[in-house]
């Protein structure tokens, strides 16, 4: 590229609940100049939206005939990643506990997951400096040709104590269950489920501070980017 610019780069990164996905993408992003995607708030986003409209989630069909009614945009600054639908901020309605227990349920769904993808390849498509773009199924079905795939894990009792110490006053187990719970539902839907894309470099982050995680993925992508 002239003016010796970087090459745009995009970076998938995957894992199960509480491994530090949306830490570690969020400051890679900004360490690197990159956009950045939360893919499971725009899941968790949908979720909302059938919620606050009535709509059974116990009910495929119900959930498919209206997965492409609600509008969702996503802002992509890693230093202020935002969330909408239908112009409304959802950004503190996501995270309930009503939407969390919902949303495994809401996001197997087909239709929600076609919507959803085509969305999130379209804004990976328009960022300009590259995109660090974190979830599920982000190097194995959205964006399968990623230059650079990170599959992170960790024990579920080191991600249970991650969650409580986030969660004041919440009990260690019963948070441990819950994200047990919604790991096997999201690694047993049929379609595009929780899976590292055989191509990922896995970074177990049980041992690992954050700063080391962070360190160990800016160092992955500067080599990507040197042809390493
Ligand atoms: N390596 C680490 N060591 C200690 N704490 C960490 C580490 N990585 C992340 N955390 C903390 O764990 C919590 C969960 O991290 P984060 O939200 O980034 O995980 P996640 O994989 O995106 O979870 P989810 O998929 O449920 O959204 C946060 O409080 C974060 O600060
Ligand atoms: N690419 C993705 C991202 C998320 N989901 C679903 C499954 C998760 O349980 C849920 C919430 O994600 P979180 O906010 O915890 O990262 O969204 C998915 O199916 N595919």
């Amino acid at each position: 590229m002239e003016n010796g610019a970087a090459q745009p780069v995009i970076v998938a990164i995957d894992g199960p609940s509480g491994t530090g996905k949306s830490s570690t993408s969020k400051a890679v992003a900004a360490q690197l100049g990159l956009s950045y995607l939360d893919t499971g708030a725009q899941y968790r986003a949908i979720t909302w939206w059938m919620v606050t409209n009535g709509i059974d989630i116990e009910d495929p069909t119900a959930i498919a005939a209206v997965a492409g009614k609600a509008e969702i945009i996503s802002g992509t600054d890693p230093a202020d990643p935002t969330i909408t639908v239908d112009g409304v901020d959802v950004a503190g309605p996501i995270r309930t506990q009503e939407v969390t227990s919902k949303v495994s349920a809401v996001s197997a769904v087909p239709e929600v997951r076609a919507r959803i993808t085509e969305l999130q390849r379209s804004i990976a498509a328009s960022a300009e400096r590259g995109i660090v773009v974190e979830g599920r199924d982000i190097g194995t079905t959205v964006l399968p040709d990623a230059d650079l795939k990170i599959f992170l894990t960790a024990s579920p009792e080191a991600r249970a104590a991650r969650r409580s110490g986030e969660l004041k006053g919440a009990d260690v187990n019963a948070t441990r269950e819950a994200l047990v719970k919604r790991d096997a539902a999201d690694s047993s839907r049929k379609t595009s489920p929780l899976a590292k894309a055989g191509d990922a470099v896995e970074v177990d982050t049980t041992e690992l501070s954050l700063t080391q995680v962070i360190e160990c993925v800016v160092t992955l992508v500067e080599e990507k980017r040197a042809g390493k």
